[in-house]
């Protein structure tokens, strides 16, 4: 803060006894013209002292306001309901409770629907309708418009492949087939297994070869980000696809918002619940949802709830494992296609050492392998910079601090 600068000296007035008095009048009108400039300066200062007042009083107002404003902006988030000649119905997010309430009169009810999220306050009055839910949707939900993701990109799991573009593909591209011997498509194909074994890219590849978009969302998210929203971004979700068919809709993780009922009643699982309601309602309304394909995938089998895995839900399982030794050989091949590799790699015996690897493994290792020969300023990756990059992993896997996915324990 600056300080005020002194204030002027006060003139001082010397009579000398001796003066004759016109040396006296003139003493005088000089210091009566000091005394003048003094005060002049002094109102002048009077006034800008009034100016910087007026300007911090309004400041204050000014913050006041703001105040005021953030205090009552601390609304709770509803969704409308009905509109009724008694009021509008609404259901708050979090608790559920509906209530019959108003609107504030700044609002106009022809702008209103049911389904708009609006904000409310204390006493539940709608104060604000909410722009539509495109931002939580963009942060909820991956989309890809076209995955780059190609079947060449996955190995090891040519069955699981051939599997689900059966279930996925041939709906999308030959639906009149499945009209023509009266039978309806398998609804939603589940796979299950564990992390890092490709589930995610062979739903992005089907995606891919289907011309399809990819929609992707992650149960966990769902109940652990979007408290209170599970419900209602499922069903954005199937909206979103319908507008963008044709879609592969791809639910990671569903064990999050589909396990089996615990007895606990707590407010976390009624919502988790919600979750799953609103996602069985939406794959019982697929039928006639066209050229909407939904994939899930869960590390989880033996926690999901039987109501998921009904007919006409996900009612095609598949499972998709480690690696088996060709299979790591393949992974390797495709890890390695773009890698500028030594002669004296062999990647048929590290196929076999690598025991237990998933896709996600192997492929942390020859980018590991790759970061050795970098860091020893080398551009060919050496069958030595394999061996180190797959010690560093086992001990990774020893002191059980993870990157590697495939070291854990997973129970499906
Ligand atoms: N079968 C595979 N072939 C080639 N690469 C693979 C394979 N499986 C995994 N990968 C590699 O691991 C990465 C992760 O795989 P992906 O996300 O598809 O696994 P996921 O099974 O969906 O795992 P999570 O269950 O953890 O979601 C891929 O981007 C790819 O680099």
């Amino acid at each position: 803060m600056s300080r005020s600068p002194s204030l002027p000296e006060r003139p001082h007035l010397d009579l000398d006894p001796e003066m004759s008095d016109a040396e006296r009048l003139s003493a005088l009108r000089q210091h009566f013209e000091r005394m003048v400039d003094v005060n002049r300066e002094l109102d002048q200062r009077l006034q800008n002292a009034d100016d910087r007042h007026a300007e911090l009083v309004d400041e204050v107002d000014q913050m006041k306001a703001r105040n005021e404003a953030l205090k009552t902006a601390s609304y709770y988030i509803a969704t409308v309901e009905e509109l009724t000649d008694d009021g509008v119905i609404i259901k708050q997010h979090g608790n559920n409770q509906e209530v019959l309430t108003e609107f504030a009169p700044t609002l106009n009810i022809d702008d209103i629907e049911p389904g708009d999220r609006v904000a409310i306050n204390d006493s539940f009055a709608v104060q604000t309708v909410l722009d539509d839910e495109t931002d939580a949707r963009a942060q909820a939900m991956e989309v890809v418009e076209s995955p780059t993701v190609t079947y060449d990109d996955i190995g090891g799991i040519d069955e699981q492949v051939r599997e689900v573009r059966e279930a996925v593909e041939q709906p999308l591209e030959n639906p009149e087939m499945f009209e023509e011997v009266g039978i309806d498509p398998p609804a939603g194909v589940l796979l299950y297994g564990p992390p890092g074994t490709g589930k995610t890219m062979l739903a992005k590849a089907v995606a891919n070869e289907t011309n399809a978009s990819f929609i992707k969302m992650a149960g966990s998210e769902l109940v652990q980000k979007f408290i209170g929203e599970g419900a209602r971004l499922v069903r954005d979700l199937f909206k979103l696809a319908a507008e963008r068919e044709p879609v592969v809709i791809f639910i990671d993780e569903i064990d999050a918002v589909a396990s089996k009922r615990t007895d606990s009643k707590t407010s976390g699982d009624a919502e988790v619940q919600r979750t799953m309601m609103q996602l069985l309602s939406e794959m019982d309304g697929f039928d006639d949802r066209g050229d909407i394909r939904i994939i899930a995938a869960t590390n989880r089998f033996d926690m999901l709830d039987e109501a998921i895995l009904r007919p006409g839900r996900f009612d095609r399982l598949i499972e998709v494992p480690k690696p088996a030794v060709e299979g790591r050989r393949r992974i390797l091949d495709i890890h390695t296609r773009d890698m500028n590799v030594a002669d004296d790699v062999d990647l048929d015996s590290l196929a076999e050492e690598l025991d237990d690897y998933s896709g996600a493994d192997i492929a942390s290792l020859t980018t590991e392998a790759g970061m050795f020969a970098i860091r020893d300023g080398r551009t060919e990756v050496t069958g030595a910079d394999f061996d180190a990059a797959h010690e560093k992993l086992s001990n990774v896997e020893e002191s059980g601090t993870g990157p590697i996915s495939g070291f854990t324990d997973y129970q499906y």
